[in-house]
């Protein structure tokens, strides 16, 4: 074949290959004008609405890519038009660019849309205007803000696509840069590539190693398989060298493929670019070697409007079951939202209401040990927990009679000789030196009910504190008048239970008496020891040491001096030591009595009186304030109802497509 025919033949292929890409990107134009289009602009409207703040993924193309990679210019190059490009960080906010073929229009039309602004603008005018709104929401300087902006590109001959483009990766902050840049820019990166719903598009410029860029090891946390990574490869013309290898090699896992671009450089048109970049990749020795289906920015799009397509109809079905599902959260949450009280009648029957699911909940916590109401928080078993601190107070208290002399019997024989009575006879027990060493004994461990009373009161008020704000927090406005109604009944209470242990324990020290059989069977048990006892002290010979019952080994020398006296004082101390028994078993069991009778007291009518004293009283200020709506509630019912209505409007426009889509029989 002559050089002339070569050339003629390879011309009429390239005519035909560019007749067939026209063909092919019309037939793809049409099928999306008619059935993708519509369920694009469904999910452009549910971003507008912003359903993502409702926690509902959107399918999205996120642009991400190394400080410089390249992001802009190839959003420019698919939107053919010029956007801020440049060294150093450009982008520094979310950018959502919606492209939106308008054959009709010769004229190209663009919105920009930021914080409830929309402006209108030119494409001459674009750059500045983005760099204004950026401005606007990231501030002046370097910084960085995660509020996006969009922009609306209606133009003839452009990709239905919606991207997001996003503020370039660096490690780096150069001059003016905020010092935690890196961490600001990979918590936006990853707040939009980590849904599954994202696709992401990885710009790698060709001048660098693939493997050491920051978007690679990024996207790849959040997709390891690379199954929805798609790598555009920028600045072809800047290292060829390699380039075809790198793409064939794939060393970093990207799923989707590698498209290889050459975008805008310096100050040419579009259309000069891509003259310019088709040409680059039909004539370069080694660029012209890369498959023709993975170069160039018309195929980029194709790929892009394809995989939207495939990844829009996957995530459809589960759009709309999340709408519907937190449409029905949100509307039970709203329903069981308290009533908006008109009137007093209102606000009686609620307060009534509260009252008695809050005495429910404390008869079942403090007196019928039940907790279903709270099977986790041990805290909220009341019976258990007050039945331990009653048998830990038992414990305190000393069961054998707490005894202070250092010699056994001394302090029997100190009292008995000051007891002394002037005609008493010799061997008579004087009931005024039991009782002084009585008194003596109980005043040693008078502090520990007192203790026990505050620990047990401190424990109940908590109860009763969390369960009265519990019943009451639907009216926040209550909670400050239900803690001092709360504080206040507990504080009689407990004053209560320390008048009535101040009794028990003077009772205990002014009168001795007990009706308990074990009393006469313990005395008489210790007196057994009685005659060993005596025998020891009067028999000189006789060891000093003695083994008795109930007390050990004692020591008895020193008794011999007080041999007359010696035996009142064991009697005596045998007398207390069965005494006491009885002294420690009242104590506790009257305060037991006592406390288990002021819980059902509180339970069953003192905090309903105190709670109607302090809420209602003669002035009614409580229920009235019941009518006000307390901010916060006011605040969280208007939240439901936006998001419902938010919500409500979504499914209507979701549900137009499924129509739509079952219509065409998809
Ligand atoms: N020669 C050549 N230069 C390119 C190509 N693509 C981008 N550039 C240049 O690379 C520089 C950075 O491009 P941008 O598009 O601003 O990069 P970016 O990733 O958006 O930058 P940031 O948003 O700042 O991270 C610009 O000067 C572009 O002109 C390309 O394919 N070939």
């Amino acid at each position: 074949m002559t050089d002339k025919l070569i050339k003629k033949n390879r011309g009429h292929r390239k005519k035909e290959m560019a007749k067939a890409e026209a063909t092919n990107m019309t037939a793809l134009a049409a099928s999306y004008d008619d059935r993708i289009r519509p369920i694009l602009d469904a999910i452009d409207r549910l971003r507008h609405l912003k359903v993502m703040q409702e926690g509902i993924e959107l399918p999205t193309i996120v642009v991400v890519g190394d400080q410089s990679s390249g992001k802009s210019s190839v959003l420019e190059s698919l939107a053919g038009i010029n956007l801020p490009r440049g060294q150093g960080i450009c982008t520094r906010v979310p950018l959502i660019m919606r492209l939106q073929d308008h054959p009709s229009l010769s004229q190209p039309q663009l919105q920009l849309e930021y914080k409830d602004k929309t402006i209108t603008t030119s494409e001459t005018g674009i750059t500045n205007a983005i760099r204004a709104a950026t401005d606007e929401i990231a501030g002046n300087g370097k910084g960085i803000s995660n509020t996006p902006l969009t922009l609306v590109v209606k133009k003839s001959g452009v990709p239905d696509l919606t991207m997001v483009d996003l503020p370039g990766i660096t490690r780096v902050p150069v001059h003016g840069q905020p010092e935690n840049i890196y961490e600001k820019i990979s918590d936006i990166i990853m707040e939009y590539i980590t849904p599954k719903e994202s696709i992401i598009l990885n710009v790698l410029s060709a001048t660098v190693d693939f493997p050491t860029c920051e978007s690679i090891r990024m996207s790849q946390q959040v997709d390891r398989t690379g199954e929805r990574t798609l790598a555009v490869v920028t600045k072809a013309d800047k290292a060829p060298e390699g380039l075809l290898e790198k793409v064939t090699t794939d060393d970093v896992n990207i799923g989707l493929g590698y498209v290889c671009v050459r975008n805008r450089v310096g100050d040419e048109s579009y259309e000069q670019a891509r003259d310019a970049e088709k040409r680059l990749f039909e004539t370069h020795p080694l660029l012209s070697r890369i498959d023709k289906s993975i170069v160039g920015i018309p195929v980029l799009a194709q790929r892009l409007m394809q995989i939207q397509a495939a990844i829009i109809s996957k995530c459809l079905p589960d759009i709309v079951k999340k709408i519907n599902e937190k449409l029905s959260r949100n509307a039970s949450e709203l329903q069981q939202m308290p009533q908006n009280l008109s009137s007093m009648t209102d606000a009686m029957r609620a307060f009534m209401h509260m009252i008695s699911m809050a005495k429910e909940s404390l008869r079942k916590i403090l007196i019928g040990g039940e907790f279903d109401e709270f099977p986790d928080d041990m805290g909220m078993h009341g019976t258990a927990r007050m039945s331990e601190m009653l048998a830990k107070y038992s414990k305190e208290l000393p069961s054998k009679c707490p005894s202070s002399d250092e010699r056994f019997l001394m302090e029997e024989i100190a009292v008995l000789g000051e007891a002394k009575g002037i005609n008493g006879l010799p061997n008579f027990l004087p009931r005024t030196a039991f009782l002084i060493l009585l008194r003596r004994k109980v005043k040693e461990i008078s502090h520990t009910p007192s203790e026990f009373v505050r620990k047990m009161w401190a424990y109940i008020e908590d109860v009763v504190l969390r369960v009265l704000l519990h019943h009451s927090e639907d009216y926040p406005q209550l909670q400050s008048l239900t803690r001092r109604a709360a504080e206040n009944l507990i504080e009689k209470m407990r004053n209560r239970s320390y008048d009535v242990m101040k009794v028990s324990i003077e009772m205990e020290m002014v009168a001795d008496y007990t009706s308990n059989p074990d009393y006469m069977k313990t005395w008489t048990e210790l007196m057994n020891n009685r005659d060993d006892f005596m025998n020891a002290i009067e028999n000189h010979a006789k060891p000093t040491k003695l083994l008795l019952k109930g007390f050990g080994e004692v020591e008895i020398h020193h008794l011999r001096q007080y041999a007359a006296m010696a035996e009142q004082a064991f009697d005596m101390r045998m007398r207390i030591t069965a005494y006491w028994r009885s002294v420690v078993l009242r104590l506790v069991d009257n305060l037991a009595l006592h406390i288990l009778y002021s819980v059902n007291c509180l339970v069953e009518k003192e905090i309903e009186m105190e709670l109607v004293d302090e809420l209602v009283g003669p002035r009614m200020s409580g229920l009235e304030r019941m009518l006000e709506e307390s901010p916060s509630t006011a605040g969280k019912r208007e939240r439901l109802r936006k998001s419902i209505a938010l919500l409500k409007e979504s499914k209507q426009v979701v549900a137009k497509i499924m129509d739509r889509i079952e219509a065409h029989g998809d």
